[in-house]
Protein backbone atom coordinates (compact mmCIF):
# COMPACT_ATOMS: atom_id res chain seq x y z
CA UNK A 1 0.00 0.00 0.00
CA UNK A 2 1.15 3.23 -1.05
CA UNK A 3 2.36 5.45 2.50
CA UNK A 4 3.46 9.15 1.11
CA UNK A 5 1.11 11.61 -0.03
CA UNK A 6 1.99 12.74 -3.75
CA UNK A 7 1.08 16.71 -3.43
CA UNK A 8 0.11 16.73 0.33
CA UNK A 9 2.14 18.61 3.29
CA UNK A 10 1.06 16.97 5.91
CA UNK A 11 3.50 17.08 8.91
CA UNK A 12 2.75 13.58 9.88
CA UNK A 13 5.97 11.97 7.83
CA UNK A 14 6.76 8.29 7.21
CA UNK A 15 8.99 8.43 10.78
CA UNK A 16 5.92 9.08 12.72
CA UNK A 17 3.68 6.79 10.99
CA UNK A 18 3.38 3.00 12.88
CA UNK A 19 1.01 0.39 12.86
CA UNK A 20 -2.25 1.40 11.36
CA UNK A 21 -5.67 0.39 13.24
CA UNK A 22 -8.47 -1.98 10.60
CA UNK A 23 -11.45 -3.33 10.49
CA UNK A 24 -10.97 -6.96 9.18
CA UNK A 25 -14.15 -8.38 10.13
CA UNK A 26 -17.86 -7.28 10.87
CA UNK A 27 -21.04 -9.13 10.92
CA UNK A 28 -24.12 -7.77 11.24
CA UNK A 29 -27.58 -9.35 12.50
CA UNK A 30 -31.11 -8.14 12.57
CA UNK A 31 -29.67 -4.42 11.66
CA UNK A 32 -32.04 -2.38 9.63
CA UNK A 33 -32.15 -3.73 5.85
CA UNK A 34 -29.64 -6.49 6.95
CA UNK A 35 -31.47 -10.17 8.44
CA UNK A 36 -27.24 -11.29 8.49
CA UNK A 37 -23.82 -9.90 6.50
CA UNK A 38 -20.00 -10.76 6.82
CA UNK A 39 -18.06 -8.68 5.52
CA UNK A 40 -14.35 -9.46 5.20
CA UNK A 41 -11.83 -6.67 4.24
CA UNK A 42 -8.00 -5.99 4.57
CA UNK A 43 -6.47 -2.75 5.59
CA UNK A 44 -6.78 -0.39 2.71
CA UNK A 45 -9.47 1.97 2.90
CA UNK A 46 -12.99 0.54 1.33
CA UNK A 47 -14.93 1.47 -1.37
CA UNK A 48 -19.09 0.39 -1.01
CA UNK A 49 -21.21 1.38 -3.88
CA UNK A 50 -24.35 0.45 -4.92
CA UNK A 51 -27.67 1.78 -5.99
CA UNK A 52 -30.10 3.98 -3.37
CA UNK A 53 -31.34 2.57 -0.67
CA UNK A 54 -29.71 -0.63 -0.37
CA UNK A 55 -27.80 -0.32 2.60
CA UNK A 56 -24.72 1.45 2.00
CA UNK A 57 -25.30 3.81 4.91
CA UNK A 58 -26.69 1.50 7.33
CA UNK A 59 -22.86 -0.96 7.12
CA UNK A 60 -21.04 2.44 8.09
CA UNK A 61 -24.05 2.94 10.93
CA UNK A 62 -23.87 -0.59 12.09
CA UNK A 63 -19.92 0.55 12.12
CA UNK A 64 -20.24 3.72 13.82
CA UNK A 65 -21.81 1.97 16.97
CA UNK A 66 -19.30 0.43 17.65
CA UNK A 67 -18.14 3.69 19.43
CA UNK A 68 -19.64 5.18 22.40
CA UNK A 69 -22.94 7.34 21.28
CA UNK A 70 -26.04 6.48 19.19
CA UNK A 71 -23.68 6.03 15.83
CA UNK A 72 -23.89 8.11 12.96
CA UNK A 73 -27.97 8.66 12.46
CA UNK A 74 -28.04 9.26 16.60
CA UNK A 75 -30.79 6.16 16.42
CA UNK A 76 -33.16 4.97 19.20
CA UNK A 77 -31.96 1.22 19.63
CA UNK A 78 -35.43 -0.42 18.66
CA UNK A 79 -35.57 2.12 15.59
CA UNK A 80 -32.35 -0.12 14.53
CA UNK A 81 -33.62 -3.70 14.68
CA UNK A 82 -34.40 -5.13 11.60
CA UNK A 83 -38.45 -4.62 10.42
CA UNK A 84 -39.63 -7.59 9.21
CA UNK A 85 -43.61 -7.11 9.08
CA UNK A 86 -45.57 -7.81 11.04
CA UNK A 87 -43.00 -8.77 13.46
CA UNK A 88 -42.05 -6.19 15.71
CA UNK A 89 -38.47 -4.52 16.45
CA UNK A 90 -36.46 -7.17 18.26
CA UNK A 91 -32.52 -7.72 19.11
CA UNK A 92 -29.81 -6.67 16.42
CA UNK A 93 -26.27 -6.96 16.64
CA UNK A 94 -22.89 -5.74 15.43
CA UNK A 95 -19.88 -7.36 15.47
CA UNK A 96 -16.11 -6.76 14.79
CA UNK A 97 -12.42 -8.01 14.74
CA UNK A 98 -10.55 -5.12 14.75
CA UNK A 99 -6.70 -5.15 14.02
CA UNK A 100 -4.46 -2.88 16.51
CA UNK A 101 -1.25 -2.59 17.25
CA UNK A 102 -1.68 -5.18 20.33
CA UNK A 103 -3.19 -7.72 17.81
CA UNK A 104 -6.61 -8.80 16.99
CA UNK A 105 -9.42 -7.11 19.29
CA UNK A 106 -12.94 -8.54 19.36
CA UNK A 107 -15.79 -5.55 19.68
CA UNK A 108 -19.25 -5.82 19.34
CA UNK A 109 -22.63 -4.12 20.80
CA UNK A 110 -26.47 -4.47 20.31
CA UNK A 111 -29.86 -4.53 22.31
CA UNK A 112 -30.31 -6.66 24.77
CA UNK A 113 -32.80 -9.15 24.31
CA UNK A 114 -33.53 -9.62 28.33
CA UNK A 115 -33.96 -5.62 28.76
CA UNK A 116 -36.00 -4.77 25.84
CA UNK A 117 -38.15 -2.22 26.91
CA UNK A 118 -37.78 0.61 24.06
CA UNK A 119 -37.25 3.65 26.81
CA UNK A 120 -34.77 6.39 27.00
CA UNK A 121 -33.13 4.09 29.88
CA UNK A 122 -32.30 1.16 27.35
CA UNK A 123 -28.56 0.82 26.83
CA UNK A 124 -27.22 -1.49 24.58
CA UNK A 125 -24.77 -4.22 25.66
CA UNK A 126 -20.88 -3.73 24.91
CA UNK A 127 -18.23 -6.64 24.72
CA UNK A 128 -14.58 -6.40 24.00
CA UNK A 129 -12.84 -9.31 23.57
CA UNK A 130 -15.38 -11.45 24.66
CA UNK A 131 -16.18 -9.52 28.14
CA UNK A 132 -19.71 -7.69 28.84
CA UNK A 133 -18.42 -4.22 29.29
CA UNK A 134 -19.80 -2.23 32.25
CA UNK A 135 -19.97 1.41 29.70
CA UNK A 136 -19.31 2.22 26.43
CA UNK A 137 -15.99 3.96 26.94
CA UNK A 138 -14.35 0.25 26.47
CA UNK A 139 -15.24 0.93 22.84
CA UNK A 140 -13.10 4.29 22.60
CA UNK A 141 -10.24 2.83 24.35
CA UNK A 142 -10.15 0.03 21.32
CA UNK A 143 -10.49 2.42 18.34
CA UNK A 144 -11.40 5.54 17.40
CA UNK A 145 -14.10 6.75 14.65
CA UNK A 146 -14.96 9.81 12.82
CA UNK A 147 -17.37 10.22 10.52
CA UNK A 148 -19.31 12.58 7.97
CA UNK A 149 -22.47 12.34 6.61
CA UNK A 150 -25.19 14.25 4.29
CA UNK A 151 -26.82 14.74 7.12
CA UNK A 152 -24.33 16.81 8.36
CA UNK A 153 -24.07 19.06 5.49
CA UNK A 154 -26.25 22.09 7.54
CA UNK A 155 -23.19 21.56 11.13
CA UNK A 156 -21.56 24.73 10.32
CA UNK A 157 -24.73 26.73 9.40
CA UNK A 158 -27.12 24.84 11.91
CA UNK A 159 -27.52 25.22 15.42
CA UNK A 160 -24.56 24.64 18.01
CA UNK A 161 -25.45 21.54 19.44
CA UNK A 162 -24.35 19.84 16.18
CA UNK A 163 -21.05 21.23 16.45
CA UNK A 164 -20.85 20.92 20.21
CA UNK A 165 -21.40 17.08 19.43
CA UNK A 166 -19.20 16.88 16.38
CA UNK A 167 -16.34 18.72 18.91
CA UNK A 168 -16.99 15.97 21.71
CA UNK A 169 -16.53 13.21 19.14
CA UNK A 170 -13.08 14.20 17.76
CA UNK A 171 -12.83 14.93 21.62
CA UNK A 172 -13.40 11.19 22.14
CA UNK A 173 -10.37 10.05 19.74
CA UNK A 174 -7.83 11.39 22.02
CA UNK A 175 -9.63 11.11 25.33
CA UNK A 176 -12.31 7.84 26.06
CA UNK A 177 -13.13 9.60 29.55
CA UNK A 178 -15.11 12.08 27.50
CA UNK A 179 -17.94 9.52 26.68
CA UNK A 180 -18.19 9.37 30.39
CA UNK A 181 -17.86 12.88 31.42
CA UNK A 182 -20.70 13.86 28.75
CA UNK A 183 -23.18 11.37 29.27
CA UNK A 184 -23.29 12.00 33.41
CA UNK A 185 -23.42 15.24 32.64
CA UNK A 186 -26.27 15.08 30.09
CA UNK A 187 -27.82 12.94 32.74
CA UNK A 188 -27.30 15.00 35.53
CA UNK A 189 -29.00 18.43 33.47
CA UNK A 190 -31.88 16.36 32.59
CA UNK A 191 -32.67 14.98 35.83
CA UNK A 192 -32.01 18.68 37.08
CA UNK A 193 -34.43 20.13 34.98
CA UNK A 194 -37.13 17.35 35.57
CA UNK A 195 -36.84 18.45 39.36
CA UNK A 196 -37.32 22.16 38.73
CA UNK A 197 -39.88 21.79 36.77
CA UNK A 198 -41.71 19.54 38.94
CA UNK A 199 -41.66 22.16 41.67
CA UNK A 200 -39.14 19.74 43.49
CA UNK A 201 -36.54 21.96 46.32
CA UNK A 202 -34.96 18.99 47.69
CA UNK A 203 -31.90 21.26 48.94
CA UNK A 204 -29.86 17.89 49.10
CA UNK A 205 -30.86 16.28 45.85
CA UNK A 206 -30.28 19.89 44.01
CA UNK A 207 -27.20 19.76 45.40
CA UNK A 208 -25.75 16.60 44.70
CA UNK A 209 -26.99 16.93 40.86
CA UNK A 210 -25.66 20.53 40.17
CA UNK A 211 -21.94 18.97 41.58
CA UNK A 212 -21.90 16.47 39.02
CA UNK A 213 -22.87 18.87 36.77
CA UNK A 214 -19.98 21.16 37.99
CA UNK A 215 -17.76 18.35 38.06
CA UNK A 216 -18.44 17.12 34.83
CA UNK A 217 -18.66 20.06 33.36
CA UNK A 218 -15.31 21.24 34.09
CA UNK A 219 -14.10 18.44 33.01
CA UNK A 220 -16.01 18.54 29.45
CA UNK A 221 -15.35 22.31 28.91
CA UNK A 222 -10.87 21.37 29.71
CA UNK A 223 -10.99 18.54 26.96
CA UNK A 224 -12.98 20.78 24.54
CA UNK A 225 -10.71 23.45 25.11
CA UNK A 226 -7.50 21.11 24.60
CA UNK A 227 -8.90 19.58 21.64
CA UNK A 228 -9.41 22.86 19.68
CA UNK A 229 -6.37 24.19 20.61
CA UNK A 230 -4.74 21.21 19.17
CA UNK A 231 -6.84 21.29 15.88
CA UNK A 232 -6.43 25.09 15.60
CA UNK A 233 -2.31 23.75 15.06
CA UNK A 234 -3.21 21.05 12.86
CA UNK A 235 -5.50 22.73 11.06
CA UNK A 236 -3.21 25.45 9.92
CA UNK A 237 -0.76 23.05 8.47
CA UNK A 238 -3.50 21.99 6.26
CA UNK A 239 -3.13 19.51 2.97
CA UNK A 240 -3.21 19.60 -0.32
CA UNK A 241 -6.52 21.56 -1.78
CA UNK A 242 -8.21 21.47 1.79
CA UNK A 243 -9.03 25.24 2.62
CA UNK A 244 -7.31 26.28 6.09
CA UNK A 245 -10.44 26.31 9.08
CA UNK A 246 -9.93 28.26 11.64
CA UNK A 247 -11.67 27.47 15.14
CA UNK A 248 -12.57 29.42 18.52
CA UNK A 249 -14.28 27.43 21.27
CA UNK A 250 -16.94 30.46 22.75
CA UNK A 251 -18.49 29.50 26.17
CA UNK A 252 -18.73 30.86 29.30
CA UNK A 253 -17.18 27.88 31.36
CA UNK A 254 -14.16 28.24 28.84
CA UNK A 255 -14.01 31.45 28.90
CA UNK A 256 -13.32 31.29 32.60
CA UNK A 257 -10.83 28.53 32.32
CA UNK A 258 -8.92 31.20 30.38
CA UNK A 259 -8.48 32.93 34.03
CA UNK A 260 -8.21 30.59 36.74
CA UNK A 261 -8.03 26.91 37.55
CA UNK A 262 -10.27 24.24 36.98
CA UNK A 263 -10.71 23.73 40.52
CA UNK A 264 -12.13 27.41 40.90
CA UNK A 265 -14.37 27.00 37.89
CA UNK A 266 -15.69 23.69 39.23
CA UNK A 267 -16.94 26.25 42.41
CA UNK A 268 -18.08 29.52 40.24
CA UNK A 269 -20.43 26.94 38.59
CA UNK A 270 -21.87 24.88 40.71
CA UNK A 271 -22.60 28.62 42.80
CA UNK A 272 -24.41 29.91 39.51
CA UNK A 273 -26.71 27.08 39.10
CA UNK A 274 -27.29 27.20 42.73
CA UNK A 275 -28.77 30.90 41.94
CA UNK A 276 -30.20 30.11 38.81
CA UNK A 277 -32.94 27.66 39.69
CA UNK A 278 -35.86 29.59 40.24
CA UNK A 279 -35.12 30.90 36.27
CA UNK A 280 -34.23 27.27 34.87
CA UNK A 281 -37.50 26.20 36.63
CA UNK A 282 -39.13 28.57 34.02
CA UNK A 283 -37.32 28.44 31.29
CA UNK A 284 -36.41 24.83 31.50
CA UNK A 285 -32.61 23.47 31.01
CA UNK A 286 -30.31 25.21 32.89
CA UNK A 287 -28.11 28.84 32.37
CA UNK A 288 -24.96 27.98 33.28
CA UNK A 289 -22.70 24.97 31.60
CA UNK A 290 -21.11 23.67 28.71
CA UNK A 291 -24.05 22.43 27.02
CA UNK A 292 -24.36 25.86 25.93
CA UNK A 293 -21.07 26.22 24.62
CA UNK A 294 -20.08 26.53 20.70
CA UNK A 295 -17.15 25.49 18.09
CA UNK A 296 -17.08 28.78 15.68
CA UNK A 297 -15.49 27.71 12.47
CA UNK A 298 -13.95 30.08 9.95
CA UNK A 299 -12.75 29.97 6.47
CA UNK A 300 -9.21 31.86 7.06
CA UNK A 301 -8.46 32.04 3.27
CA UNK A 302 -11.49 34.16 2.58
CA UNK A 303 -11.91 35.93 6.14
CA UNK A 304 -15.50 34.46 6.39
CA UNK A 305 -17.39 32.42 8.66
CA UNK A 306 -17.90 29.06 7.83
CA UNK A 307 -21.79 29.64 7.64
CA UNK A 308 -21.74 32.11 5.11
CA UNK A 309 -19.37 29.66 2.81
CA UNK A 310 -20.85 27.50 0.10
CA UNK A 311 -22.36 24.07 0.21
CA UNK A 312 -19.38 22.43 -1.04
CA UNK A 313 -16.76 25.28 0.57
CA UNK A 314 -18.33 23.82 4.35
CA UNK A 315 -17.74 20.62 3.24
CA UNK A 316 -14.53 21.23 2.44
CA UNK A 317 -13.64 22.75 5.97
CA UNK A 318 -15.26 19.82 7.51
CA UNK A 319 -12.47 17.51 5.57
CA UNK A 320 -9.94 19.81 6.78
CA UNK A 321 -10.85 19.84 10.16
CA UNK A 322 -11.19 15.74 10.21
CA UNK A 323 -8.22 15.60 8.40
CA UNK A 324 -6.72 17.25 10.71
CA UNK A 325 -8.08 15.53 13.47
CA UNK A 326 -6.97 12.48 12.48
CA UNK A 327 -2.97 13.35 12.17
CA UNK A 328 -3.27 14.64 15.21
CA UNK A 329 -4.64 10.85 16.60
CA UNK A 330 -2.25 9.03 14.24
CA UNK A 331 0.65 10.93 16.34
CA UNK A 332 -0.53 10.37 19.71
CA UNK A 333 -2.12 6.98 19.17
CA UNK A 334 -0.10 5.81 16.49
CA UNK A 335 -2.62 5.08 13.92
CA UNK A 336 -5.44 6.84 12.27
CA UNK A 337 -8.94 7.05 13.43
CA UNK A 338 -11.22 4.51 11.11
CA UNK A 339 -13.42 7.14 8.96
CA UNK A 340 -16.23 6.93 7.36
CA UNK A 341 -17.27 9.44 4.71
CA UNK A 342 -20.95 8.69 3.71
CA UNK A 343 -21.43 10.22 0.31
CA UNK A 344 -18.82 12.60 0.53
CA UNK A 345 -16.53 11.96 -2.54
CA UNK A 346 -18.78 12.69 -4.90
CA UNK A 347 -19.11 16.02 -3.84
CA UNK A 348 -15.52 17.07 -4.02
CA UNK A 349 -14.26 18.65 -7.58
CA UNK A 350 -11.46 16.17 -8.89
CA UNK A 351 -8.78 18.39 -7.10
CA UNK A 352 -9.99 17.92 -3.49
CA UNK A 353 -10.65 14.54 -4.06
CA UNK A 354 -7.31 13.76 -4.89
CA UNK A 355 -6.11 15.36 -2.01
CA UNK A 356 -8.55 13.66 0.17
CA UNK A 357 -7.18 9.93 -1.67
CA UNK A 358 -3.95 10.97 -1.21
CA UNK A 359 -4.08 12.09 2.55
CA UNK A 360 -6.40 8.90 3.49
CA UNK A 361 -3.38 6.97 2.01
CA UNK A 362 -1.07 8.78 3.36
CA UNK A 363 -2.25 7.93 6.93
CA UNK A 364 -2.62 4.37 6.38
CA UNK A 365 -6.32 5.12 7.54
CA UNK A 366 -9.03 2.11 6.63
CA UNK A 367 -11.78 4.81 5.37
CA UNK A 368 -14.83 3.45 4.21
CA UNK A 369 -16.38 5.38 1.83
CA UNK A 370 -19.76 5.11 -0.26
CA UNK A 371 -21.25 6.61 -3.36
CA UNK A 372 -23.58 5.24 -6.20
CA UNK A 373 -20.71 5.71 -8.46
CA UNK A 374 -17.50 3.66 -8.96
CA UNK A 375 -15.62 5.71 -11.22
CA UNK A 376 -15.40 9.24 -8.87
CA UNK A 377 -13.01 6.36 -6.75
CA UNK A 378 -11.17 5.42 -9.76
CA UNK A 379 -7.87 7.46 -8.74
CA UNK A 380 -7.58 4.99 -5.93
CA UNK A 381 -7.15 2.20 -7.79
CA UNK A 382 -5.36 -0.95 -5.94
CA UNK A 383 -4.59 1.49 -2.94
CA UNK A 384 -8.60 0.60 -2.38
CA UNK A 385 -10.65 -2.46 -1.73
CA UNK A 386 -14.35 -2.39 -3.75
CA UNK A 387 -17.27 -4.06 -1.79
CA UNK A 388 -20.84 -3.93 -3.53
CA UNK A 389 -24.52 -4.67 -1.61
CA UNK A 390 -27.24 -6.20 -3.45
CA UNK A 391 -30.28 -8.02 -1.18
CA UNK A 392 -29.01 -7.16 1.92
CA UNK A 393 -25.36 -8.85 0.79
CA UNK A 394 -21.74 -7.41 1.07
CA UNK A 395 -19.97 -9.03 -1.66
CA UNK A 396 -16.14 -8.18 -2.97
CA UNK A 397 -16.92 -5.50 -6.51
CA UNK A 398 -13.46 -5.46 -8.11
CA UNK A 399 -9.76 -4.67 -7.06
CA UNK A 400 -9.57 -1.15 -9.16
CA UNK A 401 -7.85 -0.56 -12.12
N1 LIG B 1 -35.12 -0.87 10.91
C1 LIG B 1 -35.10 -1.14 9.60
N2 LIG B 1 -35.49 -2.36 9.16
C2 LIG B 1 -35.46 -2.68 7.86
N3 LIG B 1 -35.05 -1.82 6.90
C3 LIG B 1 -34.66 -0.59 7.29
C4 LIG B 1 -34.66 -0.19 8.65
N4 LIG B 1 -34.20 1.07 8.73
C5 LIG B 1 -33.95 1.46 7.46
N5 LIG B 1 -34.22 0.46 6.59
C6 LIG B 1 -34.06 0.46 5.13
O1 LIG B 1 -32.70 0.27 4.78
C7 LIG B 1 -32.56 0.66 3.42
C8 LIG B 1 -31.16 1.06 3.15
O2 LIG B 1 -30.88 2.34 3.72
P1 LIG B 1 -29.48 3.08 3.57
O3 LIG B 1 -29.69 4.46 4.09
O4 LIG B 1 -28.38 2.30 4.15
O5 LIG B 1 -29.30 3.13 1.97
P2 LIG B 1 -28.09 3.66 1.09
O6 LIG B 1 -27.54 2.50 0.36
O7 LIG B 1 -27.13 4.45 1.90
O8 LIG B 1 -28.91 4.57 0.10
P3 LIG B 1 -28.61 6.02 -0.56
O9 LIG B 1 -27.65 5.78 -1.71
O10 LIG B 1 -29.96 6.39 -1.06
O11 LIG B 1 -28.12 6.92 0.49
C9 LIG B 1 -33.64 1.68 3.16
O12 LIG B 1 -34.47 1.21 2.14
C10 LIG B 1 -34.41 1.75 4.47
O13 LIG B 1 -35.79 1.86 4.30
Amino acid sequence: MQAAAQNGTSFVTDETLSENLWLRRVVLTQFRNYERAEVTVDARPVILTGANGVGKTNLLEAISLMNPGRGLRSASLPEIARRSAPEKPEAWAVAAEVMTEDGPRDVGTGRDPLNMNGTSRERRIVRVDGETCKSQQALAEVFSTIWLTPQMDGLLRDGAAGRRKFLDRLVLGFDPAHAGNTSAYDHALRERSRLLKAGNTDEAWLSTLEDRMARHGVAIAVARREMTEKLIDACAQTVGDFPIAGLALEGTVEGWLDEKPALLVEEDLRSCLGESRSKDAITGGASWGPHRSDLLVHHQEKDMPAALCSTGEQKALLLSIVLAHARLVMLERGAAPLMLLDEVVAHLDEKRRKSLFDEILHLRCQAWMTGTDANVFSDMGENAQYLTIKDGAVFLAHTGE
